[in-house]
């Protein structure tokens, strides 16, 4: 199997100007279903990177003991209780994208809003399945379902919940088996060497080969998928390259604010990228 690393030009061929007549419409409904009592943080990370990388209209679902510390911190997004199930139901059928997981709890309730979720996405939306929800379906045994294009960003840890394979049997060959067989479109299966698998595309996938070290803390995957779910609803074309272009945004920001920091935090990743998009759509040939 051919692997390829994933260089810098991935960022101008997503990284588009915006076109003068548009408006925030044209750039993605987003719905975090994220955060519980315990993990505020990892939604509040996860929809300050949606938010920060341009999404159009950001929604979090969450437990209500988070909302003043989210609209205190990420302004821009709306804020959803996530026990009204009516209010979930039509917030998911408006959505782009739906990113799930960072930051529930492993609960009754939590697997009732992932079921909800998979439930009603439709085939044009995009599903981002993280943290928590991956090692929910892992343990509980849930059925992904055909419909949605699901992108699934696991560490190590959490993919072995889902595939059943242990660190070291997550090579390629066996990676893709999995994709097939639990009907996971993209996979970025995250570690210190991140690879980025398409299911369309068996015979290569990507790897990320500038993260390193100062990414070791918690709410840096949370931040990821944020980004992840972002560029999905406002770069239309060609999923691939939006997936592999978040991901390496996320480390290259890294990577430059390591140069003066000795940790990165996640939340200082999110505030840097609306200024590297607009460096890169200054330097952009196309
Ligand atoms: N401030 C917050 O609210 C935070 C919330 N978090 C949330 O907490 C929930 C649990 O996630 P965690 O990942 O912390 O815990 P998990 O228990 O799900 O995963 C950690 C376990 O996986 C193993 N593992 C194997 N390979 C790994 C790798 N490459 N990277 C990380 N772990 C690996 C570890 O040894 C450990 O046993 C998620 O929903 C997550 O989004 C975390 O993001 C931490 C910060
Ligand atoms: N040593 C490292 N080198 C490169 N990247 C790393 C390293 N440690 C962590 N990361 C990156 O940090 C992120 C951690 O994700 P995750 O474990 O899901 O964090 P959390 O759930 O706490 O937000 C991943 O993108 C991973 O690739
Ligand atoms: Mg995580």
């Amino acid at each position: 199997m051919n692997k390829k690393i994933i260089e810098k030009e991935i960022l101008s061929k997503v990284i588009k100007k915006r076109k003068e007549g548009s408006n925030k419409t044209n750039y993605g409904r987003i719905l975090l279903i994220c955060g519980s009592q315990s993990f505020g943080g990892a939604a509040i990370m996860a929809s300050k990177a949606v938010v920060y990388s341009g999404a159009g209209l950001v929604t979090l679902a969450s437990d209500m003991i988070n909302r003043a510390p989210f609209l205190s911190s990420v302004s821009e997004a709306m804020f959803l209780d996530y026990t009204r199930t009516d209010k979930l139901i039509n917030s998911i059928a408006k959505s782009d994208v739906i990113l799930i997981g960072s930051g529930l709890e492993d609960s009754d309730f939590s697997f009732s809003l992932l079921k909800l979720v998979f439930q009603n996405a439709k085939t044009n939306q995009l599903l981002v399945l993280d943290g928590t929800a991956l090692s929910m379906i892992g343990k509980r045994n849930l059925n992904i379902p055909k419909k949605p294009t699901i992108i699934m960003t696991p560490h190590q840890g959490e993919w072995q919940r889902v595939s059943g394979l242990s660190i070291s049997e997550q090579v390629p060959v066996q990676n893709y088996k999995k994709m097939v067989d639990l009907n996971i479109d993209f996979l970025v299966l995250k570690s210190s060497a991140t690879e980025i698998y398409a299911l369309q595309n068996p015979r290569e996938y990507k790897e990320l080969n500038i993260g390193g070290p100062f990414q070791a803390i918690g709410g840096m995957g949370d931040t990821l998928a944020g980004l992840i779910a972002g560029f999905l609803g406002q770069f239309k074309n060609d999923q691939i390259s939006v997936i592999q272009a978040a991901t390496y945004l996320h480390s290259y920001i890294a990577r430059n604010l390591s140069q003066k920091q000795y940790v990165t935090l996640p939340t200082r990743i999110s505030e840097q990228i609306p200024t590297e998009m607009k460096k890169i759509i200054q330097t952009s040939k196309y």
